[in-house]
């Protein structure tokens, strides 16, 4: 299995050309959030901003959107209720996330139907979270959808998904399962040392510690993936770049913290984006 380490950054994170402006970092639509999880779309949405994305939608309950505009006031929302306004979101984003903190009702599983069938092949699907939930309790093929794929589960939610119990998550077995299930998507099995299949490649990154493991941690990575596609397209390398970018300003932190919580690593993203920015200009 190939190692990912530090120097995946530096070969996706550069600096900005002076000329650019929002519309160049990508359009991202987060789907997220219920009642009872409003956290999961503020935490997503607030590691996209900080981790670069030119504009960021996310689509969630109206009673969140207070929570949303005082914490992250540079992202916008829709009311998922909506399905004009939310199939007009999803036709504009380049970069769709779709799961955090969503639950499980019958409306979560409207939405993810309507993800599914209407994401274009130029555009990227996150699946995360509740999504993956109801991907694996529907039994829903992902076979039909022309975008690019991107799935996030934790070992539990591989297991819903795979039939793997966590003792059989093996390289080979991981590998048989992703072909059967999507095989054109990218798969990240997030744990100690996550890891990535994506056509019969397999890597894994070096970074990433127990202070990570707090409620929250994977609602940010999905916003740090969606942030990275957005500014340098959908690629191995940039997933690759975003997972380990996740687990290195994580271990940063943890150097002298107890805990990592979501909110310390979002907001260590811009500093440490730029000092890489730095270094990938110096060559
Ligand atoms: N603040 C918020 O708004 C937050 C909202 N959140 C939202 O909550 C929703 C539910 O998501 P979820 O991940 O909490 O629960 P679920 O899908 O039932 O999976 C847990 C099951 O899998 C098992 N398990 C095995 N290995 C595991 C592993 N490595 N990591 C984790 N679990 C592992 C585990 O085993 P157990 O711990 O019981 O032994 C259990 O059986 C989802 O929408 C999410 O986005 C969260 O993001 C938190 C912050
Ligand atoms: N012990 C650990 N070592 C390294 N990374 C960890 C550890 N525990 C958790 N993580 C990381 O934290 C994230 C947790 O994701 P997830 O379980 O989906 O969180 P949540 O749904 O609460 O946001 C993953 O990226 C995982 O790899
Ligand atoms: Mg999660």
């Amino acid at each position: 299995m190939k190692k990912i380490n530090k120097s995946i950054l530096s070969q996706i994170i550069a600096p900005r050309n002076p000329n650019s402006y929002k519309g160049n970092y990508g359009k991202i639509l987060i789907i997220a959030g219920s009642l009872p999880f409003g956290g999961a779309a503020i935490m997503s949405s607030s590691a996209a901003v900080h981790a670069g994305a030119g504009l960021v939608t996310v689509a969630t309950v109206q009673e969140k959107f207070t929570a949303i505009n005082t914490k992250i006031p540079e992202a916008m929302t829709v009311d998922y209720h909506n399905i004009i306004e939310t199939s007009d979101a999803i036709n504009k984003a380049n970069v769709i996330v779709i799961g955090p903190g969503l639950g499980t009702d019958e409306y979560a599983k409207s939405l993810v139907h309507l993800v599914l069938d209407n994401a274009k092949a130029e555009q990227t699907l996150v699946l995360d979270a509740s999504a993956l939930t109801i991907i694996a309790q529907q039994k829903l093929s992902l076979s039909q959808t022309s975008a690019n794929l991107i799935l996030t589960p934790h070992q539990g939610e591989w297991r819903r998904l795979s039939g793997l119990d966590i003792d059989q998550q093996t390289e080979q077995n991981n590998q048989t399962a992703i072909n059967k299930i999507a095989p054109n998507a990218l798969l990240i099995v997030k744990k100690h040392h996550s890891e990535i299949y994506y056509q019969d490649q397999v890597s894994q990154i070096t970074a990433g510690n127990a202070g990570m493991a707090t409620g929250g941690m994977g609602d940010t990575l999905t916003g740090i993936i969606a942030a990275l596609v957005g500014q340098f397209d959908f690629s191995l390398k940039t997933v690759e770049a975003a997972l380990f970018l996740h687990s290195f300003v994580a271990d940063k932190i943890f150097e002298k913290n107890y805990v990592v919580l979501p909110e310390m690593l979002i907001k260590n993203l811009p500093k440490v984006m730029k000092k890489i920015a730095n270094n990938t200009a110096k060559g």
